[in-house]
């Protein structure tokens, strides 16, 4: 991490609802992104991941609204900035690409078209040659075959991988510096998801685009990221080196998610586990530590008060290790660390 980071986000809540119907299902969210940095959020459905993403980029749905925290994007506080400012950002500087590119692209203009259109937004400097020249460049870059073709084609006359690196065109003919991934391989076959992994981890490398990827596949994460913030009911638990936390983890949580997954090399085991229980609901988050009904190590340990009564997170946000009031790389019980 650069001393300054290119995305800073400090106790970031997002509310829905009103009175006592209130829900945060984002609950003081910290993390930073450096230039050409691979950030991975992971963490189970609901967690608040996609949350996170649309309210860095002024984007939550209906009746959502952000209820405290900061986000500064290149030494610029984003949450006071005028909407017009977002507005200017979002498709330049920063671009989205959605889970499920079917439905983000326009599926009644064929992907020449979409393309020329938003760049004429966002850089109305080129004429119509230039534009129609940068559109082929970001099909190439993509590695669309035969990218010619496909500006003439509709999306639905696309794979679904085509579809998905159309977006990821759409996202960075403009050249942003960060781009937000929202589950990005999710509606795609296993070999395809593979491809448009490798396809942004060389984007980074040629363009140094930073990336912040959301995912519930730590093994994702550990094929493409660089750090990796763990969430969990609207908080962040830990975060980190990705070699650093998923080969050491030091919150019961992130344990419990690799768990779920193959080892790295080594014997895969009979069964893999799972985390039992559920999620606490965003409109009655419990006091203390939101994971400690699901963990094994706070049964472990005894059923210790603190992990009930008081967060053991920072307070901006930024779990610096993890938050945990008996992390698993101090804990004295060799049975519960992996
Ligand atoms: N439009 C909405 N109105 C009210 N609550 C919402 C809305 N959207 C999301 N939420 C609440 O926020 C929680 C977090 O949603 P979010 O989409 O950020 O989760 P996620 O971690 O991205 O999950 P997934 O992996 O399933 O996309 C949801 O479980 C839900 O309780």
């Amino acid at each position: 991490m650069t001393d300054q980071p290119l995305l800073s986000v400090r106790d970031l809540a997002v509310e829905f609802g009103h009175g006592a119907g209130v829900s945060r299902p984002v609950d003081g969210v910290g993390f930073e992104v450096g230039a050409r940095e691979i950030v991975g959020i992971v963490g189970e459905s609901g967690c608040g991941k996609s949350l996170t993403l649309l309210a860095l980029l002024g984007l939550l749905p209906a009746g959502g609204r952000v209820a405290g925290g900061s986000i500064t994007f290149g030494g610029r506080d984003l949450l006071g900035a005028d909407p017009s400012v977002i507005r200017s950002l979002r498709g330049r500087q920063v671009a989205l690409i959605p889970s499920d590119a079917g439905a983000a692209l326009n599926p009644v203009a064929r992907i020449g078209r979409q393309l020329r259109l938003s760049l004429r937004t966002h850089s109305p400097e080129l004429n119509s040659q230039q534009r129609r020249g940068r559109a082929l460049d970001a099909l190439r870059r993509a590695r669309l075959p035969r990218p010619e073709q496909a500006l003439s084609a509709y999306p639905h006359e696309l794979s679904g991988g085509m579809q998905q690196r159309s977006a990821i065109a759409l996202g960075l003919q403009n050249e942003p510096v960060l781009l937000l991934a929202d589950e990005p391989t999710t509606a795609l076959d296993v070999s395809i998801q593979a491809e448009i992994l490798r396809l942004l981890v060389q984007l980074r490398d040629e363009l140094g685009t930073a990336i912040v990827f959301v995912t519930h596949d730590i093994s994702t994460v550990r094929e493409i990221c660089d750090r990796v913030v763990v969430m969990y009911a609207g908080q962040v638990v830990e975060q980190g080196g990705v070699d650093e936390v998923l080969t050491s983890p030091s919150h019961p949580y992130t344990a419990a998610l690799l768990g779920s997954i193959p080892p790295l090399g080594g014997v895969p085991p009979d069964q893999l586990e799972t985390v039992p229980g559920m999620p606490p609901d965003p409109a009655a988050w419990p006091g203390g530590c939101r994971f400690q009904a699901r963990c094994r190590h706070h049964v472990a340990l005894g059923g210790p008060e603190e992990c009930s009564s008081t967060w053991p997170g920072s307070a901006d946000g930024v779990a610096v290790h993890a938050a945990c009031h008996f992390p698993l790389d101090a804990s004295p019980l060799e049975e519960v660390r992996r």
